[in-house]
């Protein structure tokens, strides 16, 4: 059991852009955090100032109630966007070196690496130089890079990135593993599928500042739900006006109510069929995906 990893009020100036804007959150033990926005949100640049590549302007990072030092430090698992491999290095003397980095024993580092490059599926390169795999099985080290020291904290920095859906599924049940032994997981992504699936709360930045944080559903219900139907003829705008509509979207497959949570649904039924059959009459919170579009 590790401590919940608290990233206070950061700020980070790059000469006259403000990259973060008072960025605060935390990932509690055991919890998988995905951190998501557009292109140049402010997500490596986060992740890099709780690694220490990067000095905040201000604001802190913690494990618990201490300041993150050089020796908590060396217990976080991360991939950097940058990715950060020797080519010219052998796959699993590569690893065995960098978990002695981290401290472990000369033989724990190897039985570490090879357990790593078994569960990431590519044990068979174990003696080849990391620039003779392919991009995704370089992907695959990476991760490998990242976890063979037994972290107590992952940060992660696009993990999915370039990967084939089985190494999605094997590293999502990694995530998964590492989270029920009681690591805190902070990683980013665009694949916001993925990040529904797999994440117990989100928190989405825009422009270096925080725009929503929260559980998955948490999330899709804070402004209403969607109601989908499909009948009555779109140029009727037969939903205009009634109480609890907060917005419609009139298209030719179905029209789409953005509707209080309390609203009478049975009352926008009747109003439906008001203006003909009814064939399909639904309640869907809206996807991640709908939620991304609508904060960024
Ligand atoms: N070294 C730097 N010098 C100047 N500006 C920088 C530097 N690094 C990042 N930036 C800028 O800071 C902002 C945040 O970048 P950052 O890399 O943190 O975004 P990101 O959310 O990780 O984006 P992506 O999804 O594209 O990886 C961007 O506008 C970027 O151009």
């Amino acid at each position: 059991m590790t401590d919940s990893l608290h990233i206070h009020r950061l700020q980070k100036n790059y000469g006259p852009l403000r990259a973060l804007d008072d960025v605060t959150f935390s990932v509690a033990p055991g919890e998988i955090f995905g951190f998501v926005g557009s292109n140049g949100a402010g997500k490596s640049t986060t992740m890099r100032i709780i690694l220490g590549v990067l000095a905040a302007d201000s604001g802190e990072v913690r494990l618990g109630a201490d300041l993150i030092d050089l020796e908590r430090r060396r217990r976080i698992g991360y991939m950097p966007e940058e990715r950060g491999l020797y080519p010219k290095m052998k796959v699993g003397p590569q690893l065995t070196y960098l978990a002695r980095l981290h401290g472990m024993s000369a033989a724990a580092a190897e039985t570490s690496a090879r357990t790593w490059t078994e569960r990431l599926g590519v044990a068979a390169r174990f003696d080849d130089d990391v620039a003779d795999l392919s991009l995704g099985n370089q992907q695959r080290v990476q991760l490998a890079a990242a976890l063979v020291h037994d972290p107590d904290v992952l940060v992660l920095d696009e993990p999915f990135s370039g990967l084939d859906p089985v190494a999605v599924d094997v590293m999502s049940d990694v995530l998964k593993d590492k989270a029920a032994q009681g690591v805190p997981i902070l990683f980013s992504s665009h694949q916001l599928d993925l990040v529904e699936r797999l994440c117990d709360r989100v928190g989405i930045i825009s422009a270096g500042s925080i725009t929503a944080q929260g559980s998955v559903d948490e999330l899709r219900t804070r402004d209403g739900q969607i109601l989908e139907i499909v009948g009555p003829h779109p140029d009727s705008r037969w939903a205009d006006g009634l109480p609890g509509v907060l917005a419609a979207d009139y298209a030719s497959d179905a029209t789409r109510l953005r509707v209080h949570d309390d609203v009478d649904d049975q009352a926008i039924l009747a109003a439906a069929l008001a203006h003909g059959p009814v064939h399909r009459f639904a309640a869907n919170p809206p996807s991640l995906t709908d939620l991304f579009r609508e904060l960024v």
